[in-house]
């Protein structure tokens, strides 16, 4: 990588009122290449119109997204989009379709049948499913399989850009840590670059190289997990001990 090659995404001063409630509110974020960045932030607090902006699902009121260098018109974000993986929060399985033919959605309109099955199966190999998995429908699923299918199905392409969405939503802790090892295994062996949304404290130690704090409309805070100073365990910052303890903000530590 070269020392000048400019972030794979880059906010700028985003803003976003939905009628009187301000949600963003001037947000400036950066993502290197190959980097993993976790947006954390309470409920509300607009991970999820931040995400959408990026993906060009909501127009900003003011601010642009910046990707690998040019602010994204339509077109750029449409060739962006080819190249990108998004693991839904709900996982966002088309419930009539077997397991590899979710997994290969993508691939199906781009290769034979066959060869997308193959695919398919080597992408749920990587994500701990067997291809016994293949030909069964969601339904009979469990929550912590199908949250492997999802995932199987956003790196399924190798995109250079993955999203998730709240990926340990809904699932008991040990599961929870299991998809966090994935994600961070899959995000180290691929090199690609990695924003996740959550307020799961413990995949944010697992999955994040960089952590950002979305705190009313704005980044209150970024950093590393760890540091010598400074890191998210050790910064000062009230807000910010707060949420990684898990307490209301005007409690005694
Ligand atoms: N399409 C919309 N219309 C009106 N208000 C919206 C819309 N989308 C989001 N909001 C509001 O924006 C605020 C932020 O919502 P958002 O879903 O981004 O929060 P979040 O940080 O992702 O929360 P959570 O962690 O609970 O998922 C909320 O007050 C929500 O009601």
């Amino acid at each position: 990588m070269s020392a000048a090659a400019p972030p794979v995404i880059e906010i700028r001063g985003l803003a976003k009122s939905f009628g009187a409630n301000k949600v963003l509110d001037g947000v400036d974020l950066s993502v290197a290449r190959g980097e993993s960045l976790v947006v954390i932030g309470g409920s509300g607090s607009g991970k999820s119109v931040l995400l959408r902006l990026v993906l060009g699902l909501e127009i900003p009121d003011r601010g642009e997204v910046v990707l690998h260098g040019t602010p994204a018109d339509a077109r750029l974000r449409a060739r962006f989009m080819q190249d990108f993986g998004m693991l839904f929060q709900s996982g966002a399985l088309f419930d009539s379709l077997p397991v590899w033919r979710n997994v290969g959605f993508r691939l199906l309109r781009e290769m034979p049948a066959a060869k997308a099955r193959e695919r398919a199966i080597a992408s749920l190999s990587r994500v701990g499913l067997g291809p016994e998995v293949a030909d069964r429908m969601p339904a009979d699923l469990s929550g912590g399989m199908r949250k492997r299918v999802a995932l199987a199905r956003a790196i399924a392409t190798d995109p250079a850009v993955l999203f998730f969405d709240e990926p340990t939503a809904g699932l008991d802790p040990q599961r929870a840590t299991a998809i966090s090892q994935l994600i961070r295994g899959i995000v180290s062996q691929t090199g690609a670059t990695a924003v996740t949304i959550t307020h799961d404290m413990r995949s944010v130690r697992t999955i994040a190289d960089r952590v950002a704090l979305l705190d009313s409309g704005r980044i209150r805070w970024q950093g590393p997990v760890q540091a010598p100073a400074g890191g998210l365990d050790s910064d000062p910052d009230p807000v910010l001990r707060a949420f990684v303890e898990g307490r209301p903000l005007d409690a005694a530590p």
